[in-house]
């Protein structure tokens, strides 16, 4: 094991605390090539597939990076945007809005990054980036409200791997859930109610969450169990009764059983029982993405019709909902508390360079 030589502190900036918020990640090009570098990363991860290594090496590279890439990068091209990836456009906005918002609550000796698990720009990076501008304290926030070993736990892994790697660490701190936050559940009931008052209201509303396999559950992963309580204070929240809506999971990756009901059949049975109108929403996304963005809205949507349902609407994500952003914002400061963000030290000056606080 080797340890980095520290950087050299630059006058005046030391003793910053940071927020780093972490999502899972995004090829960087919607073509086979970075399809190929990106899920070749994110499916090694042991926290995501938990096969036997050697097993799923021979499986990884022998057959899903020979097929996968060149499907998933036109189904990425189908969603992408000017600027880039709609998962990293979202978390850019949303580390930016956040630094924005936590400024106007007084902590200026804050700066607020986003990193990405897979892909660019790495936690490694930027937890270098940001050591090296002087910060002291880092608070790890991952986009995830629900916790999961296979996302939540992998950022962490990625810290501390950048960890072992540190002479003079700075102070940690981990964000592990919010999924009943009383912000985040009133963020995601003012968007469907505003989408409601603009288009009227379904027959069923489908909450859709990303899946996990059934055997993690088994094996004690509280993702399941979180995501059941986001989607009941949410329909608490919204005042809906049990026959009202409907919490699925999608996203299926592989032949094992994952978590269910999976949510494109349950459309489909939905429709074939004379739903007409669903409306869906993916309250475990923070921002829109390939999963809601093509999976939902394209996919999900198509099924429905096809199966005689009359009308399908996707509720967008939180994305960068003041809402959204007031929560966030919340989550965040009561894990500061007791860091000094709010002081500001005559040595130290009162506020970030304008060159901190813009860089990605
Ligand atoms: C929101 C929480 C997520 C959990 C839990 C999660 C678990 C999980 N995912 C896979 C496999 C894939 N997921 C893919 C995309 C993807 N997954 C999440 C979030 C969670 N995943 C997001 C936000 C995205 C979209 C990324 C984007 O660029 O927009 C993909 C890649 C897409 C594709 O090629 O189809 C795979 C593969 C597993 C196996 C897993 C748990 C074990
Ligand atoms: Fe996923
Ligand atoms: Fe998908």
């Amino acid at each position: 094991m080797t340890f980095a030589k520290e950087p050299p502190h630059l006058e005046g900036q030391q003793d910053y605390t940071a927020v780093l918020l972490c999502n899972l990640g995004t090829p960087d090009a919607p073509t086979p090539a970075a399809l190929r570098r990106y899920l070749a990363e994110f499916l090694s991860d042991p926290r995501v597939v938990e096969i036997p290594p050697l097993v799923w090496k021979t499986i990884l590279h022998g057959i899903i990076l020979r097929v996968r890439p060149k499907k998933s990068a036109a189904k990425y091209a189908s969603i992408w945007t000017p600027e880039g990836s709609p998962l990293k456009v979202w978390t850019d906005k949303q580390a930016t809005l956040l630094q924005g918002w936590l400024g106007e609550r007084g902590h200026r000796r804050l700066i607020v990054r986003y990193a990405m698990r897979y892909g660019n720009p790495s936690i490694a990076s930027q937890l270098d980036l940001l050591k090296a501008e002087g910060v002291t304290r880092i608070l790890v926030l991952p986009a995830y409200p629900q916790y999961s070993g296979t996302t939540t736990a992998s950022v962490f892994d990625a810290v501390y791997a950048w960890a072992r790697t540190v002479r003079s660490l700075p102070e940690l701190r981990f964000v592990n859930r919010y999924h009943d936050d009383a912000g985040y559940i009133d963020a995601l009931a003012s968007r469907i109610t505003q989408y409601w008052r603009q288009h009227g209201r379904p027959d069923r509303l489908v909450m859709s969450f990303h899946g996990v396999p059934e055997r993690t559950r088994l094996l004690g992963d509280p993702y399941s169990d979180e995501c059941q309580a986001t989607a009941q204070l949410l329909a608490q929240r919204l005042g809906l009764a049990p026959e009202q809506y409907r919490l699925t999971f999608q996203s299926r990756f592989g032949k094992a059983k994952w978590l269910e009901p999976y949510t494109e059949p349950s459309l489909i049975a939905l429709a074939k029982t004379g739903v007409r109108r669903v409306d869906v929403v993916c309250p475990g996304f923070t921002g829109d993405c390939l999963e809601t963005l093509e999976e939902i809205s394209q996919e999900a949507r198509n099924a429905f019709l096809t199966a005689g349902g009359k009308e399908f609407h996707y509720i967008p994500c939180l994305n960068d909902s003041p809402e959204w952003i007031t929560a966030l914002c919340n989550v965040a400061q009561r894990q500061l508390a007791g860091w000094p963000t709010l002081a500001a030290s005559a040595s130290a000056g009162a506020a970030p360079s304008p060159e901190l606080s813009s860089r990605p």
